[in-house]
């Protein structure tokens, strides 16, 4: 028997995102039965890239504004590898289109690393990981965003070693960025 099943979901508020509430009946592993209601909000799904320039070392990040960072009391300017929602592409498409959109690169040998829920307990989002390579033969546009969509970002490149000692000192904390430049300092075998 399901262990779960969905009564209903209503649709609490719908703009950028829609933030729903879910009425479930679950059965707990002591056979209990209970009436929850959760709240979700849905911004759809995601792909990330972090491009390496492996002859240099190097990494090719954004830093732009995060205001629930802000909102949370932490800087609002978020340093992360360039990232996107799908918005109908499959992930790979939307990781090299965010990728030119954000840095002007057009990474060369993108691989798949996984997929990551971010915040699986109120957030459906889940994100594809990407890593790809960039070096001055990939540069294709200026990069920075879209305008007309209020996108400012800026580009920042760092040695590996450094963006890796940026997660010890607590200066980046992007949860998808952490896993790859961890994932990129594992593939080193640092
Ligand atoms: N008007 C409006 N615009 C929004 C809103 N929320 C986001 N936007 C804008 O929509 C654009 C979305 O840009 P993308 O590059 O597609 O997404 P992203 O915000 O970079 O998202 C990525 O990073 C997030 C933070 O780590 C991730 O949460 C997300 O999964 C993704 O990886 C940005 O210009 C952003 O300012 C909103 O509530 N209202
Ligand atoms: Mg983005």
């Amino acid at each position: 028997m399901d262990r779960i099943k969905i009564k209903s979901v209503t649709t609490l508020a719908e703009h950028w995102g829609a933030l729903r509430q879910a009425d479930v009946e679950y059965r707990a592993a002591d056979g209990s039965l209970h009436h929850l209601k959760r709240e979700i909000y849905d911004r759809g799904n995601a792909a990330a890239i972090a491009l390496f320039d492996p002859a240099r070392q190097t990494v090719l990040l954004v830093r732009q504004a995060r205001f629930p960072a802000l909102l949370n009391g932490d800087p609002a300017f978020m340093l992360e590898v360039c990232a996107g929602m799908l918005d109908g592409d499959d992930p790979f498409t939307c990781a090299h289109k965010e990728a030119l959109e954000e840095t002007g690169h057009a990474p060369r040998n993108v691989r798949k690393i996984c997929n990551i829920y971010p915040s699986p307990g109120a957030v459906q989002e889940k994100v594809a990981l990407f890593v790809g390579e960039y070096d001055a033969q990939t540069r294709q546009a200026q990069g920075g965003g879209l305008a007309h969509e209020g996108e400012d970002i800026e580009l920042v490149e760092l040695p590996l070693d450094e963006a890796l000692g940026m997660i010890e000192s607590g200066e980046l904390t992007d949860a998808k960025t952490i896993i790859l430049l961890q994932h990129l300092a594992l593939e080193r075998g640092a």
